[in-house]
């Protein structure tokens, strides 16, 4: 891809002149966007902490290396020299990926992005103190001490969260003084890199919460529709678009949106996450990558997050979004201990028209673990949570 130019240039995979995407992470929504630019002939190399990862079984080739490591996420960068890298999860070490982009390597969207999104306090300070956006009342606890004053200044109920930290893991909500304690030694626990660091947020009592995908391309700065979800214990477990919203309130979320990803710069597609009340928003945190509720654009956009992914980073042109209407996603979401997992009665789910279903072929199970995704059309918002919750309960999962 020539540089300065509009000119794009795309070469042969496993050639001389490939065109090469790195990605750090190669979970469900990697193995999506592998997918996208497979479609463009790109040459795609999987990364991920374990072996046969989702987005390995559909790239050229991959890596298993432990990349909260600088040094390994160094070595196989070197070693395969990525036209660009793609970070794919949050558990990266990202400052590594701000030297190497300072060294040439091209980081999508950039690495200050990855970075500031990687650790709850960048992203927070940036988005309420220099951008002044709204969000929650918020303090920061290193220690145990620190975390009592917060909870002090913040005031009941609030939430809990390590600062490294993303799925819900480690996070709790705290109505009552009773919840203090094992609020915080969740959060030492839940956290990625252990360093016990967390932020306390005053509870938002939203009316409801939408991810508002967001495409930064060559071209400039383009929304989907509005995604609402429906979370439990901080994981996603059902979205849909469009989420009906006031004039107002989409206006007010779109600016916000704006404003972030302006800040964060590079070209990608960013989750923005808020929370609404009336015409009142709030911003939440923001994916600088696609998101997990944005897994229902499989089947409500013509061009998913995923191709819209490809084609911003690639430097594509994005003209229009066209939205299939009413849609929703249902997680597949089993618990218990496996290596050979079996989806049963698959052919249930596929029954009614405009269904769809994505098994992530996921190795293991340990614990409970998202390992497919229900997506369904329908006439209304309802009739298609309706269908896409009923076609995720249908695939029967033995361990
Ligand atoms: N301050 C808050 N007030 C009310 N609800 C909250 C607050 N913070 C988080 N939540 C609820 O918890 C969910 C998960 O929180 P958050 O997005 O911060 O966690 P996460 O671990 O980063 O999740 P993910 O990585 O899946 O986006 C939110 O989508 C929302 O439903
Ligand atoms: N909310 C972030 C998110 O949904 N990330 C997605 O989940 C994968 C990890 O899944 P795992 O924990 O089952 O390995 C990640 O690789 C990414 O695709
Ligand atoms: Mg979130």
């Amino acid at each position: 891809m020539a540089e300065g130019s509009n000119s794009v240039r795309i070469g042969t995979p496993l050639k001389a002149g490939a065109f090469k995407v790195l990605f750090c992470g190669s979970g469900e929504l990697g193995k999506e966007v592998v997918i996208e630019l497979q479609r463009f002939g790109v040459e795609v190399i999987a990364v991920d902490r374990y072996a046969n990862a989702p987005a390995m079984q559909v790239a050229h080739r991959s890596h298993v290396i432990d990349m909260l490591d600088a040094g390994q996420l160094r070595q196989v960068i070197e070693q395969e020299r990525p036209d660009l890298i793609v970070p794919e999860i949050e558990a990266i070490a990202t400052p590594e990926l701000v030297a190497l982009e300072g060294e040439g390597y091209r980081v999508i969207p950039t690495a200050r992005a990855v970075n500031l999104t990687m650790n709850r306090e960048g992203i927070r300070r940036l988005a309420a103190e220099e951008l002044g956006l709204p969000t929650s009342p918020y303090r920061f606890a290193g220690s145990r001490d620190e975390y009592l004053t917060a909870i002090e200044e913040v005031g009941l109920p609030l939430v809990v969260k390590p600062v490294m930290s993303s799925s819900g893991k480690g996070q709790s909500t705290v109505r009552s003084k009773a919840d203090v304690e094992a609020a915080w030694d969740y959060a030492q626990s839940g956290g990625r890199a252990g360093k016990g660091r967390v932020i306390v947020e005053g509870f938002v009592d939203f009316d409801y919460e939408i991810t508002l995908l967001t495409v930064k391309h060559r071209d400039g700065v383009s929304f989907c529709d509005p995604i609402g979800h429906r979370q439990e214990d901080g994981d996603y477990r059902e979205s849909w678009q469009p989420q009906p919203m006031s004039d107002l309130s989409l206006e007010r979320s779109m600016v916000i949106a704006r404003s972030v990803v302006e800040n964060l710069g590079g070209f990608g597609l960013y989750g923005v996450e808020l929370f609404v009340k009336g015409d009142e928003v709030w911003f939440s945190e923001v994916s600088p990558r696609p998101h997990d509720t944005g897994l229902v654009t499989l089947v409500s956009q013509e061009l998913s997050e995923f191709a819209l992914h490809a084609r911003a980073i690639l430097g594509l042109p994005i003209p229009l979004i066209r939205q299939n209407g009413p849609s929703a996603s249902a997680v597949i979401l089993p618990e218990g201990d496996s290596d050979d997992v079996q989806f049963a009665d698959v052919e249930q789910a596929l029954l009614e028209p405009d269904t769809q279903l994505r098994l992530f072929g996921k190795p293991e199970l340990t614990g409970r673990r998202r390992m497919g995704v229900a997506l369904a059309r329908g006439e209304s918002i309802e009739e298609a949570r309706a269908k896409a919750r009923s076609a995720a309960s249908a695939v029967k999962v033995e361990l």
